[in-house]
């Protein structure tokens, strides 16, 4: 166990709102103990251009509410070579960083327990609006993401309402259900498709429909998430099943975007102090997690390797929600 004197920090993957707040906590606690902290751009692929600057407490303020993440991020092909992985380890260790937090999605962590394994003490942050990190129930973004979505949603219902059309909307996730589960319950919608669900088809969408328009429902959304996409040709299926004039929009980037939300800023900050912690305490492939309430860390590893679905309670209430 050694404790770590200079350390890099760098985000990875998709931006998720609440990332800038994590990269100021981390700066801020390690310099008020003593660290030196170093940030790599553009997540792995900064780090193989040797793109690394000196951060001091000044360089980071103000921006907790920014969106995106100022030190960029990148999805790099590179990286997930056994060269590149050594490339990347040297050009840490040439820049005298013995520590690395890391804040991004599975992929990313993935990444982070390969330079473990080469010597540099490594923490992962959850940073991705999908939820879609098995180990934790909380990942920094999807707060923002899920208003974000949620108002937009709002706004497409005033439409639709008015139009008393049918609404698709796509929210995003990737392989992952939970912002189009949480759009429901929080914005309400004749039903939804999720990838953990495939069991709630097309057809049961079309009788909920049906059924609802029967007891007097004059308008009709239905969330479909990224993972089960094809929302146009949905909408034109709906139509053609229901008669009822039917509308897909695909909400997209809107979502990773926009100020954080308090619980995005406050989870950030205290997982940025959590990683330098456990960076003092010589700890290396770990990731901070939020499970039952509380904050954790679990190996890498073991935590990538653990199981995550949708809540049944509540994926049974908002089926219940939907019908008239
Ligand atoms: N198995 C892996 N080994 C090493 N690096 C990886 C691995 N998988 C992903 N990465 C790195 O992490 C980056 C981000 O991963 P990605 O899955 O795109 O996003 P996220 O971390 O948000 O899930 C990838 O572009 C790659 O550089
Ligand atoms: O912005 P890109 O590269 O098109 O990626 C889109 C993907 O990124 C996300 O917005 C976030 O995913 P990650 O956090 O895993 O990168 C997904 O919901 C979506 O599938
Ligand atoms: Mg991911």
């Amino acid at each position: 166990m050694r404790e770590v004197e200079t350390v890099g920090i760098l985000t990875s993957g998709g931006d998720a709102p609440g990332m800038n707040a994590a990269i100021r906590a981390v700066v801020r606690t390690a310099r008020a103990s003593g660290m030196k902290v170093k940030g790599i751009k553009r997540g792995y692929a900064g780090l193989l251009n040797n793109e690394i600057i000196d951060m001091d407490s000044r360089m980071v303020s103000e921006i907790a509410r920014l969106g995106g993440t100022i030190l960029f991020t990148a999805r790099c092909k590179e990286f997930e070579t056994r060269e590149g992985q050594q490339k990347g380890a040297q050009i840490l260790k040439d820049n005298g960083i013995d520590g690395l937090i890391v804040i991004g999605g599975d992929g990313s962590f993935r990444g982070a327990q390969k330079l473990s394994e080469l010597g540099i003490n490594t923490i992962g942050i959850p940073g991705t609006i999908d939820l879609d990190i098995n180990c934790t129930d909380y990942t920094i973004g999807f707060d923002t993401a899920v208003n974000t979505a949620m108002s937009a949603i709002d706004k497409i219902k005033d439409t639709s309402t008015s139009h008393e059309r049918c609404s698709i909307i796509e929210v995003m996730g990737r392989n992952a259900g939970y912002i189009a589960l949480w759009c429901q319950m929080a914005n309400g919608a004749d039903g939804i498709l999720i990838p953990e669900r495939d069991a709630f088809n097309e057809q049961d969408l079309i009788d909920a429909i049906m059924h609802n328009r029967s007891k007097g429902k004059t308008h009709h959304v239905i969330i479909n998430a990224e993972g089960v996409g094809h929302t146009n040709r949905l909408a034109r299926r709906i139509e053609a099943a229901t008669g009822i004039e039917t509308r897909a929009t695909v909400l997209g980037h809107i979502q990773r975007g926009g100020s954080p939300t308090a619980r995005d800023r406050v989870m950030a900050a205290t997982m940025g102090g959590y990683a330098i912690d456990l960076l003092h305490r010589g700890e290396t492939n770990r990731v901070i997690c939020y499970k039952d309430g509380k904050y954790v860390d679990f190996d890498i590893d073991e935590g990538l390797a653990m199981e995550k679905t949708i809540d049944e309670y509540q994926f049974l209430i908002s089926r219940l929600m939907s019908v008239y």
